[in-house]
């Protein structure tokens, strides 16, 4: 597994014979920390171009799966099937910009000769004239756009994003969802986002699953009627 030097940009974990109409094809995914396994014999599918959201409570093991499809469960014992593309990028609460690279360099490190592209994808996520900035001259919803840009510069087939919006305010939070709704329609990766937001969820996903248990205990199509109950009764908010 290779990955750049900020740590996001990964190659995927042994790729087995990926069915050409997924982008992710789990099975028995079992992941162990000590005595607790927190995936437990985990199924899931994402085809191309799919945008699927993963709720779940605190603890529930997100983060563990999103980990695991990234390659970068390093300190966890497990087994299981993991098919995922060979070009992956991952958003991360935080944008994690090295702060001694200006706002252009952080888009296309690793990427050498990338200066163009990398200077669209900042137009793209509305940043243009800010190739120069430093990454603290700028505002938290203004370096997850950099992440962003950062991400898609390498054209991912699948976008892992683990609660890329949870540190913002919420009028930033809105228009950062047009954004990627508007990126993802330009790039169409398959997309899995971990949040703790219901409505978001549904706001962004074609798909929106519920992980309890170390499993898929819960899985709706965001057009499906009473979905936003059914998912708050699967996450246990409101009674069965
Ligand atoms: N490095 C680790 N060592 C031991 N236990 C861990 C480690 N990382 C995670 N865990 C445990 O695994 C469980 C799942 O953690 P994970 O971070 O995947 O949950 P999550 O659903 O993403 O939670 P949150 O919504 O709070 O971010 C938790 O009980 C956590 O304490």
């Amino acid at each position: 597994m290779a990955q750049d030097a900020g740590g996001l940009i990964t190659q995927a974990p042994a790729v087995s014979s990926q069915a050409p109409q997924l982008r992710i094809r789990i099975r028995n995914l079992t992941r162990t920390y000590g005595e607790r396994a927190v995936l437990d014999d985990l199924d899931l599918d994402i085809r191309p171009g799919e945008f699927v959201a993963l709720l779940g409570h605190s603890g529930s093991g997100k983060s563990t799966l999103l980990r695991a499809l990234a390659g970068l469960d390093y300190d966890v014992s497990g087994h299981g099937e993991l098919d995922v593309p060979a070009q992956v990028s991952v958003v991360f609460q935080d944008a994690r910009l090295l702060p001694w690279q200006k706002v252009l360099d952080n888009v296309v490190l690793g990427l050498p000769g990338a200066e163009d592209r990398g200077r669209r994808a900042l137009e793209e996520v509305g940043l243009k004239g800010r190739e120069n900035a430093w990454p603290n001259e700028l505002s938290g919803g203004e370096q997850q756009r950099v992440a962003l840009a950062r991400s898609l510069v390498r054209e991912p087939e699948l976008l892992l994003a683990d609660e890329p919006f949870g540190a913002l305010d919420a009028l930033t939070r809105l228009k950062m969802h047009a954004l990627l709704k508007k990126l993802c329609l330009a790039h169409n990766p398959a997309v899995l986002l971990v949040t703790h937001d219901v409505d978001e969820a549904i706001a962004l996903a074609d798909r929106v699953l519920v992980l309890d248990n170390g499993r898929i205990a819960a899985e709706r199509r965001s057009d499906e009627q009473g979905i936003r109950d059914d998912l708050l009764r699967a996450l246990g908010v409101t009674a069965a």
